[in-house]
């Protein structure tokens, strides 16, 4: 039995490589959106946010001596191109999923609607937000934060590449210890970078609770909405 009616899944777009050097590895999307689908067939609500890094970000070495905003303008719609690529993939998976862009993109794909998309919802649509929040100096964590709280999500569920909040970067750190809980208030104070600060600060206020997970872990998803032991959660 799923623990929640309605999620916001934030999705790894550097996840989404795989094991290639760039872009998007036609197997691990494929894996992605079979996992997406063993909790949409339990008649969970979801929506999604997928991020850019497998392609483009506006503070990564591809941008070095840009203009800020041009560059995140342009991690924006490598998330539209992630979004179209999750949703078609869901599509040849026998699933319904909807784009809506936080920026006006109108020849491919549809603006983002806060009662469209949960009409969508209510039909058990998947919605697929992209563009981030629309804003540069913005991450899609703080997006999947922000149409959490705005779609009534009961969780925010980050899957990432790591399987939790750790003491430090586990990637860098091999002495990191996972944490099974942990407050936004501890998360911000500790600076810990698996999300942005303005992602926490948000979910806290809104009183939403995070769970990190692993991506690549099968049936991680379905336990995390199930409410069983996966992950990090962060709360209040
Ligand atoms: N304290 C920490 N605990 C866990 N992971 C951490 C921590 N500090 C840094 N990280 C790193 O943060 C990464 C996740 O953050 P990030 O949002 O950059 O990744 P992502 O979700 O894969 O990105 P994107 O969707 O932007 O492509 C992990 O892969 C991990 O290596
Ligand atoms: O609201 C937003 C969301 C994203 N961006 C830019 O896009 C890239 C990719 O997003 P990730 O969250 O890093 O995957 C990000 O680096 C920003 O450059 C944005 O400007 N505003």
């Amino acid at each position: 039995m799923p623990a929640y009616k309605r999620i916001l899944l934030k999705l790894s777009g550097e996840a989404l490589m795989g094991d290639d050097a760039y872009g998007i590895n036609r197997a691990t999307i494929v894996r992605m959106v079979r996992e997406v689908r063993q909790v949409t067939d339990q008649g969970v609500e979801v929506a999604v946010v997928i991020g850019g890094g497998n392609i483009f970000r506006g503070v990564a070495g591809g941008s070095v001596g840009m203009d800020r905003a041009t560059a995140d303008y342009m991690g924006m719609l490598a998330t539209v191109m992630n979004s179209l690529a999750l949703a078609d993939t869901m599509r040849q998976e026998g699933m319904t999923a909807r784009v809506m862009s936080a920026i006006s993109i109108e020849q491919v794909v549809e603006p983002y609607v806060r009662p469209k998309a949960l009409q969508y919802l209510e039909e058990g649509k998947v919605v697929v937000f992209a563009a981030g929040t629309g804003n540069p100096f913005f991450t899609t964590d703080t997006a999947a934060a922000l149409r959490g709280a705005e779609i009534g999500a009961e969780l925010v569920l980050k899957a990432t590449k790591v399987d939790g909040v750790y003491t430090a970067d586990p990637a860098k750190d091999p002495d990191a210890k996972r944490y099974e809980n942990i407050t936004f208030d501890e998360a911000i104070a500790r600076n810990l970078q698996v999300m942005d600060a303005t992602a926490f600060a948000l979910c806290r206020d809104q009183k939403l609770p995070i769970k990190v997970f692993s991506i690549f872990k099968p049936g991680a998803l379905e336990r995390v909405v199930r409410g069983e032991n996966e992950g990090t959660l962060v709360h209040v």
